[in-house]
């Protein structure tokens, strides 16, 4: 059994690890400075004291630190790099160049960004298979694996930022929109908790239809708005509030936090 090393259990490690747990295919193994982390995973994985042991038992490493650290800790793996081991980044804005000369030239490196619907295994995943060292085996393996635990779409590097600026982000944005949704409802009468749940109601149905009829938002739409009614009325304001704009401000403004964060 091919074994699959987590470096970094916080939001993003620790989600992808417990889809992987139930998937069954890899043996797990994990690492993190704080003792906490470790603890909440030990169920799934076996614990090393250092990044070094852990890669040095890992055929597949997924690093899941901050942009900030990745350095340091991509260096300190040198010594148990080579080509037998895969690397697998999920950190926003860390290039694939980057990635490849901070581990010393000695492996194959994939680039993968996650989004938080990750920890209900239902994450969006943009996999980059630029890297000349990646064979197809483990382009394979990479696409079962996060397929297995979400959507897996591969993406040339050069649309990772705005990849990570729309979906990678992108549930921010959502929650955002829900919380005006219920703080709109509270002022109209209802309670918080009335709100939350209709709301969150709201959502998941509108997603669900939105798969299902596999049709474009614009018809959906359509299908709410009776003339004269209610619903164009509400649209017709968003609009004057240039709702998409803003929207398209913002996934621009992510990418290019992203884009930054190389620098
Ligand atoms: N949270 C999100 O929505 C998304 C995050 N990402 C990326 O995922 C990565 C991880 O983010 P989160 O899981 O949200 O952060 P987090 O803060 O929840 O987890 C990071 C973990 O790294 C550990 N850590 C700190 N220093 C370390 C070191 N030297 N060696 C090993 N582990 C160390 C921390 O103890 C923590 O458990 C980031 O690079 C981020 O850009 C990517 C897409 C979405
Ligand atoms: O905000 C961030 O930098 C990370 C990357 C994408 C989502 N969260």
């Amino acid at each position: 059994m091919k074994r699959f090393g987590f470096i970094g259990l916080g939001n993003m490690g620790g989600a992808i690890a417990r889809g992987l747990a139930s998937g069954g295919a890899f043996a797990l193994h994990g690492f993190d400075p704080s003792e906490g982390m470790c603890r909440r995973n030990a169920d799934i994985m076996t614990i090393h004291p250092t990044a070094l042991e852990l890669a040095r038992n890992s055929d597949y490493v997924l690093l899941a630190v901050k942009p900030q650290v990745m350095r340091p800790v991509l260096t300190g793996l040198v010594p148990a790099l080579g080509p037998e081991t895969c690397l697998v980044s999920i950190a926003a804005g860390v290039t694939l160049d980057q990635l490849v000369e901070w581990s010393g030239r000695k492996c194959p490196v994939v680039r993968v960004m996650p989004n938080t619907p990750a920890m209900v295994g239902k994450g969006v995943y943009a996999l980059c298979f630029d890297h000349e060292l990646l064979d197809e085996g483990r382009r394979q393996t990479m696409l079962d694996v996060f397929s297995s635990i979400g959507q897996a779409h591969v993406l040339p590097e050069k649309l990772f930022d705005a990849y990570t600026g729309l979906i990678g982000s992108g549930p921010a944005y959502v929650y955002a929109f829900m919380e005006g949704l219920i703080d709109a409802g509270v002022t109209l009468g209802l309670t918080r908790a009335q709100a939350t749940s209709m709301v969150s109601g709201l959502v998941s149905g509108s997603a669900l239809m939105a798969e299902a009829e596999g049709a474009h938002p614009t018809l959906l739409k359509e299908m709410v708005t009776s003339p004269g009614g209610t619903t164009i009325a509400g649209l017709n304001a968003l609009d004057e509030h240039r709702f998409k704009f803003a929207i398209g401000r913002a996934v621009r403004a992510a990418a290019e936090r992203s884009k930054e964060l190389a620098d």
